[in-house]
């Protein structure tokens, strides 16, 4: 572990600064060598819209270093290095022209198919090529390779991979691979597809990416739970009354239709993203903060969800979604879908889990919102106000709310409800938040230079954006908020664990499969609306009390 201590800091006269001592475990581990990314599919929706730009932005803020780093672009079109660089040129944002070309310059195009060896013996020769112009003898070669194709292709390429592009045994490093959702479609081909990946790589060289587990509050969850006394007692079925776990968004399908409608909002958001945020909200303490003891934790969680009864389930399709030519006139795919999900343990049993999510929907949002019981012998009629909420607002304007019920300012005596409310907006003004991939990406590789790691600490974060990051370094400053923060990040802790993929799959594949046979049939609903009446009608019957009147003043506009 390297490190300075805390009398060498220039501020170690904060309060925010404690000695390292307490940390000896901390391994930061500082790799020497060049660092290759390859991804495959370079031609892609995914990649110029979320790979690419998640590279640039690591790029720009030091993270991947111009001597020591090389993009590869791999896919079928006929492409040059050029071709590759003007697609993604215009989802490059925010930077001068020559830092911009200075990325540009990194990336190399390489055509070939995924399934043909030319093709994956022409990709690692030109990594070879790369990686014997920039290492001295005693440098490690890590080859990252990011998937960002459909996953019928994964098995072949991965085969490829394993066939001609691993790092050459005779160096030290490593090769890992990130795979995007959707990992199968249900139980029996996800573990299929896991099987055949299984076989190619190890675990540990693996990373099923779920975007969600990047965003900045998802990441907050473990913190937000297990190092504030005020949740602690609060957190389960005594006190909570149900939680909901909410996707909307505003648009429909716009041109995916086909490929939509072979999965449906359920593959496509609830049983992977919605459900990670569940397993953070609802699983067990983990024994530390190691990536295997909240992977463990996560499953257990999702063992212990009863069977999805029909009659709690709702399923939508939005008026106008069949309208489009690739989607099948007689598709009963379900653009909406409202699931709940009950936990058969002792903190959860009785408390229902609301998982919602929707295309078409009267607005764009992501939120936790777990209602608490009505307070008992109530003196002040708070009923009438609305329960207390605590509101974990993912997207977009990242918030956290409490819902509570307060004495009306004035000489009247008087209740109604009002919000403590923590506005990141507002509470952290010049601090950017990253981008989920840009944080999952860089996840995936150990930082060149252990400063890397200050990333996810907001103050840090500042400091390294404000350019000061070397002046920074040079005093050895950790904070415990700092190492805080490290030990949450590190490694595998945000990717889907193969078990837990199992696990979640297990949930929902008999769903699923109801569906797909037509047991269930998806209502129709009119786009730009709440959705089906069905779904709010089963929040009631979930014991979901929906507040009056409560109207939120932003602090901006309200008088002091
Ligand atoms: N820091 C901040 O930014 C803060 C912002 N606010 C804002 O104040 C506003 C009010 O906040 P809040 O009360 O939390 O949120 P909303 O009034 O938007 O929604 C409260 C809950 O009621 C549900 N709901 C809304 N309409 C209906 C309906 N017709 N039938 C059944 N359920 C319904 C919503 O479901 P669904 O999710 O499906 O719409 C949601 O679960 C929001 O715009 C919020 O963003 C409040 C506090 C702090
Ligand atoms: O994985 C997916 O996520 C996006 C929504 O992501 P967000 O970060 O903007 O919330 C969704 O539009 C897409 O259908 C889905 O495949």
């Amino acid at each position: 572990m390297s490190g300075g201590s805390s009398e060498s800091s220039p501020l170690s006269g904060q309060n925010s600064f404690s000695s390292l001592s307490s940390f000896k475990d901390l391994e930061l581990s500082s790799e020497s060598g060049c660092l290759s990314i390859v991804v495959l599919g370079a031609s892609g929706d995914l990649a110029k819209k979320k790979t690419f730009p998640a590279l640039f932005h690591l790029f720009q803020q030091g993270f991947l270093q111009a001597g020591e780093v090389h993009i590869f672009g791999y896919a079928r079109s006929n492409l040059s290095d050029d071709g590759l660089r003007e697609r993604i040129r215009g989802y490059l944002k925010g930077a001068s022209d020559e830092h911009l070309s200075q990325f540009l310059q990194l990336i190399k195009y390489v055509s070939g198919s995924y399934d043909s060896g030319e093709g994956f013996e022409l990709l690692n020769n030109t990594i070879s090529e790369y990686e014997t112009s920039k290492n001295n003898e005693s440098g490690s070669y890590r080859r990252l390779f990011y998937l960002a194709l459909p996953p019928s292709v994964y098995p072949s390429v991965c085969k490829m991979i394993r066939s001609y592009c691993m790092n050459p045994s005779s160096h030290t490093g490593w090769t890992r691979v990130i795979v995007e959702k959707p990992f199968g479609k249900d139980l029996d081909s996800s573990e299929k597809l896991s099987a055949e990946l299984g076989k190619l790589f190890e675990e540990d060289q693996l990373y099923r990416i779920d975007h969600y587990l990047g965003k900045e509050l998802v990441q907050n969850l473990l913190v937000l739970r297990f190092a504030n006394r005020l949740f602690l007692p609060l957190w389960n079925r005594d006190n909570i009354a149900n939680v909901q776990i909410v996707f909307k968004e505003d648009f429909g399908t716009e041109g995916r239709g086909g490929y939509f409608d072979q999965y449906g909002i359920i593959r496509d958001i609830i049983q992977n993203h919605l459900l990670q945020v569940f397993c953070l909200v609802a699983m067990e303490k983990p024994v530390s903060l190691k990536p295997e003891h909240i992977r463990d934790e996560k499953v257990k969680v999702l063992q212990s969800v009863e069977p999805i009864k029909h009659e709690e389930v709702v399923i939508g399709q939005y008026d106008g979604y069949k309208d489009d030519p690739t989607v099948p006139d007689e598709s009963n795919t379900p653009t909406y879908a409202s699931v709940v999900l009950r936990v058969h343990n002792e903190r959860w049993e009785g408390v229902p889990f609301i998982l919602k999510a929707g295309k078409a929907l009267n607005s764009r949002k992501a939120e936790i919102r777990v209602q608490f019981k009505d307070a008992p012998g109530d003196i002040f009629r708070c009923k009438k106000q609305g329960r207390n909420e605590f509101v974990i607002r993912l997207q977009p304007s990242e918030a956290m709310y409490m819902k509570l019920t307060v004495k009306n300012p004035g000489l009247e005596m008087a209740t109604e409800q009002s919000e403590l409310d923590l506005s990141y907006g507002m509470r952290y003004q010049d601090v950017k938040i990253p981008e989920a991939y840009e944080r999952l990406i860089l996840d995936t590789y150990a930082p060149l230079d252990p400063s890397a790691k200050f990333v996810c600490n907001a103050f840090s974060y500042l400091q390294v954006s404000a350019g000061k990051k070397s002046s920074f370094l040079s005093h050895g400053l950790f904070t415990s908020a700092n190492v805080c923060f490290d030990r949450i990040r590190g490694d595998q802790q945000h990717f889907v664990r193969r078990d837990e993929l199992r696990a979640a799959w297990e949930i929902f594949t008999p769903l699923l499969h109801d569906i797909d046979a037509g047991k269930l049939k998806s209502v129709s609903y009119e786009p730009g609306t709440r959705g089906p009446q069905e779904a709010d009608e089963m929040s009631r019957r979930m014991g979901y009390v929906q507040t009056h009147g409560y109207i939120w003043v932003p602090p901006t506009l309200a008088k002091f």
